[in-house]
């Protein structure tokens, strides 16, 4: 009865991580540092200069005009002369390793170029400046994305919605279940009067935040007529629904964005299609999926 998904793991799998043309640029964060391979550079200190190119998606803080949706450059500026300050090493090296690994700890940030310069480092020719660059990935997130939809051409929605996915930057599709019919579940129960449902799952690996891949999740939808007005009840008939079950295994509460998403461990039409491409699938602070989608079939849910 099932439609299919066209392919069990998505092309984009193998077209490795989009290169994102978002970027934050820093340059000439100065203080003095103690670093150096000989004892005077250790005992007198000297100038460090940083630049630090930040990639990370900047379409949520442009759409919200919230600072929380992006890295703040002042606050970034005050870490990094906290690291130049700290516990004196060799080599510029190991302290630009240093400083890009405190600009890959800002929530979005997948990809750093930092370059460290010394320009009053000990050389005994004139010289305009020494400095070292390195370029570091943030290691991506497992995502994990459940689609449906009840309305209109079910199954281009869902497979437009997993190539929408695979163009967001720092992300590929992973794999993709096969599309499952289920009856609508409403606030009442499973009501066949209502048109049914097809539904998959999608994972994904993403350097995106978990915010910012919720931002994106909404954007599809709206893309793709998703109706949202102030009318339309609770769990309505819709065109496209993407739900951000889980995220690596962040737990938070926030009602903007919860994860793992509160109600999946009790869905059978999430807890299957996932199933389908992860026999071995988890959610945080509940147990196995396949466990629990037995327990919901046992009928003891
Ligand atoms: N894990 C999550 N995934 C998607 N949306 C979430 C999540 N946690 C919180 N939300 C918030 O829920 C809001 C409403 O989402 P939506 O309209 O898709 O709910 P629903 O599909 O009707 O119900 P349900 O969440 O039970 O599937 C979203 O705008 C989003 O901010
Ligand atoms: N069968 C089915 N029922 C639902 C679904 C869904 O995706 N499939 N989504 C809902 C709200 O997200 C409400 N009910």
């Amino acid at each position: 009865m099932s439609e299919r998904a066209p392919h069990q793991r998505h092309p984009s799998a193998a077209a490795g991580v989009h290169p994102a043309a978002d970027r934050i640029t820093l340059r000439g964060v100065t203080a003095t540092g103690f670093h150096g391979v000989y004892p005077d550079e250790k005992r007198d200190g000297q100038r460090f200069v940083v630049d630090a190119v930040l990639h990370l998606d900047l379409a949520p803080a442009a759409a919200s005009d919230d600072v929380v949706d992006t890295v703040h450059y002042g606050e970034l500026a005050d870490e990094l002369v906290a690291a130049i300050e700290r516990d004196p090493v060799d080599l510029i090296e190991t302290l630009a390793e240093r400083l890009a690994a405190v600009c890959l700890a800002r929530e979005g940030v997948h990809r750093v170029e930092l370059t460290v310069h010394k320009p009053e480092a000990p050389i005994a020719v004139p010289f305009g400046d020494v400095s070292v660059t390195v370029d570091r990935a943030a290691a991506p997130t497992r995502a994990v994305v459940a689609l449906g939809a009840n309305l209109g051409a079910r199954a281009a929605a869902l497979t437009d919605a997993v190539a929408a996915m695979a163009a967001l930057p720092g992300t590929r599709v992973v794999a993709v279940s096969r599309w499952h019919d289920s009856i609508a579940v409403t606030e009442t129960g499973p009501d066949p009067s209502k048109p049914g449902y097809l539904n998959g799952v999608a994972l994904l690996d993403t350097a995106l935040a978990p915010t910012h891949l919720l931002h994106h999740l909404l954007r599809i939808e709206r893309e793709h007529g998703r109706d949202r007005g102030a009318h339309v009840e609770r769990w309505a008939d819709r065109t496209l629904d993407l739900d951000l079950i889980a995220y690596g295994d962040v737990t938070r509460d926030d009602p903007r964005l919860t994860l793992p998403h509160p109600r999946a461990h009790e869905r059978d039409f999430v807890l299957a299609p996932w199933l389908d491409i992860d026999p071995d699938a988890r959610i945080a602070g509940r147990g196995r999926v396949a466990e629990l989608l037995a327990e919901l079939r046992g009928g003891t849910r």
